[in-house]
């Protein structure tokens, strides 16, 4: 069995998205999701030139061989680029693998670990109140756990304040958009709000909050333990990560459980972390890290520490990664959570799915492979817009982490 084609596929219906399809001589074919937000195009650069060529003639069933091929052949390893490139050819593989076995790619990891995967919707607002109805209105729609962002008083444009209710896209066209940060005010306000939530919404409901990387470790103790009342799921990117050393401040300070990973690209990324229990729950997901082959990896190191999954799912990731996650949910023992940002009509059209959600939950549905496929005629509709991600700067300048 060889492969025989592959080709990229650039579409932006509402927003871009990066799509590798690899063909075979036996007909059968797969696709992964290969979309690097606002750096879209050098991940199709890297599979054109550098990836494709290798592939075309290989055997597809060698799904361990060729990721080893383009992680230590490349000789330079690791990176969003070569790791979402790399994820992109192995999600597609994994596609080939299970429907050569007439399987749910579920199966074939290893079968079901549960019935259906917890997910986290993201609730945000201008202000306060505009917030606790955002998260009302996904207490409606059956959502047990809920991540809620806020505008802060006296600041604007702050993450995950975003262009549309269920839709959320911080993405724009053009060229960056510049926003401000003040810490100092955003640490006073978090805890009210999360005061205001439990008032309105109870016990019940698990509550999730994303500092996006914009805290030091210092002032990240400060907010777990202000929130600590409150009883969050968990406390997202509470600061950067580069240092994986700087979670031991923040675990030494506080017992509200702790989520990063986003941004990781390898098991390197969060080798530390995860072995010495810095972290609860660990975000790398399908696109960003690898792929299925490595996102397995990261998953078994991190169960031997009682690290829970809570894989990445915002609107950059495509329907291809959310399919492939949630075969990946439904399989690994050590399943904490799943983000689930909704993404457009338009983008569904183009990305035809067996996934599905009901009363807060996701289902992979039980189609062969991962279940996502793309319409090709619909993509070709929507053609490549740049876009970027904002910037943000403190207010007297100085460039800080978006
Ligand atoms: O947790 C999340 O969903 C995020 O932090 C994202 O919104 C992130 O900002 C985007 O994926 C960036 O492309
Ligand atoms: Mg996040």
């Amino acid at each position: 069995m060889k492969i025989e084609r592959a080709r990229v596929i650039v579409t932006c219906p509402g927003r871009n998205f990066v799509t590798l399809k690899i063909e075979t001589d036996q007909g059968v074919s797969g696709i992964g999701d290969a979309t690097l937000n606002g750096r879209e195009k050098a991940v199709v650069a890297y599979l054109e030139d550098h990836v494709i060529p290798c592939l075309i003639g290989k055997d597809p069933r060698r799904i361990e061989d060729i990721w080893q091929y383009l992680y230590r052949g490349a000789y330079w390893r690791r990176g969003p680029v070569t790791m979402s490139a790399i994820a992109a050819v192995d999600t597609a593989l994994w596609d080939i693998k299970a429907k050569m076995a007439n399987m749910p790619l579920y199966d074939l990891l290893g079968g079901q670990s549960r019935d259906r995967v917890l997910v986290y919707g993201h609730a945000n607002g201008a202000d306060l109140a505009e917030t606790v109805d955002a998260v009302a209105r996904y207490v409606d729609m059956g959502y047990k756990a809920i991540r809620a962002q806020s505008g802060v008083p006296g600041m604007k444009d702050v993450y995950g304040v975003g262009r549309g209710k269920l839709f959320y896209e911080p993405a724009g066209v053009g060229l960056p958009q510049e926003t401000q940060w003040n810490t100092p005010k955003y640490l006073r306000f978090v805890p009210t709000l999360f005061d205001k939530l439990r008032e309105k919404f109870g016990l019940d409901v698990q509550l999730l909050h994303d500092a996006h990387h914009r805290l030091t470790p210092n002032e990240a103790a400060q907010l777990g333990k202000s929130l600590e009342p409150y009883g969050l799921f968990w406390l997202e990117d509470a600061t950067p990560a580069e240092n994986q050393e700087a979670f031991r401040l923040i675990r030494q300070h506080t017992t509200t459980p702790l989520a990063v990973g986003e941004i990781f690209n390898t098991i390197w990324d969060c080798k530390d972390l995860i072995q010495n229990q810095l972290i609860d729950y660990i975000r790398t997901t399908v696109v960003r890290a690898g792929g299925i082959t490595h996102l397995r990896r990261i998953a078994d190191l991190a169960s031997l520490y009682q690290v829970r999954t809570g894989s990445h799912g915002a609107t950059d990731l495509s329907p291809v990664t959310m399919g492939a996650a949630l075969h990946f949910d439904t399989w690994v023992p050590n399943f904490g959570i799943q983000e689930y940002m909704r993404h457009s009509p338009e983008t569904d059209a183009v990305f035809p799915h067996a996934y599905r959600f009901e009363d807060g939950y996701l289902y992979p549905g039980d189609a062969v492979g991962h279940g996502v496929d793309i319409d090709e005629k619909e993509a070709a509709k929507y053609p490549y817009e740049p876009a970027y991600l904002p910037v943000a700067r403190l207010e007297d300048g100085t460039m800080w982490n978006w």
